[in-house]
């Protein structure tokens, strides 16, 4: 289920608000300029389906996002608790970081956490299937994969180099529950 767990940025052990209401999930985020909503599922999903096929399911959603936030290519990406590089993978995603252009993800299986350092508050977004969110540009954040990955996941980019992280520096990510953790 989908989650939202506020905190201030320096007390990562009170949470300020925590609710798995995706109407207040959605308002929430939507005052801090993050869209979050959730998709109407397209009927079931094979486990062996491609990367076209699970492209050409949700081709008007991706449509209608690219053409709303002038995003220019789509990629799926898909971790299973298999693959041979996922401690890299989770470490290297778990550093604070931004982009230069929106982060804009889709959960067609599966489910990860987004951690969005805003101002003075930290919203640990916990995304599941059928979640679409939607991050502004420079916004500092981090994403937890959890130890045992399974996802399948949208990502819009607006630019032919896909995905460019700006590492902050920070040790915030280390002072927060990671997905394991919740
Ligand atoms: C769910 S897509 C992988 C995470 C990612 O691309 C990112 O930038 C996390 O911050
Ligand atoms: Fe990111
Ligand atoms: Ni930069």
């Amino acid at each position: 289920m989908s989650q939202l767990k506020v905190f201030a940025d320096q007390n990562p052990n009170d949470a300020l608000l925590d609710t798995t209401d995706g109407a207040q999930i959605a308002a929430e985020l939507n005052r801090v300029g993050v869209l979050f909503e959730r998709w109407a599922a397209p009927g079931e999903i094979a486990d062996d389906a491609t990367q076209e096929e699970i492209l050409a399911l949700y081709q008007e959603d991706i449509d209608r996002v690219k053409a709303k936030g002038g995003y220019q290519t789509v990629d799926v990406l898909h971790m299973v608790p298999t693959h041979p590089d996922k401690e890299a993978m989770r470490q290297k995603f778990l550093n604070e970081h931004r982009h230069h252009e929106d982060e804009v993800r889709f959960f067609v299986k599966g489910q990860g956490l987004f951690c969005l350092h805003i101002d003075d508050k930290v919203y640990q977004v916990l995304c599941t299937r059928n979640d679409l969110i939607s991050v502004p540009a420079n916004t500092p954040h981090w994403f937890d994969m959890g130890p045992e990955p399974e996802f399948t996941a949208l990502r819009f980019f607006d630019n032919v180099e896909g995905w460019v992280p700006h590492w902050t520096e920070s040790d915030i990510a280390g002072k927060f529950d990671r997905l394991d953790q919740l």
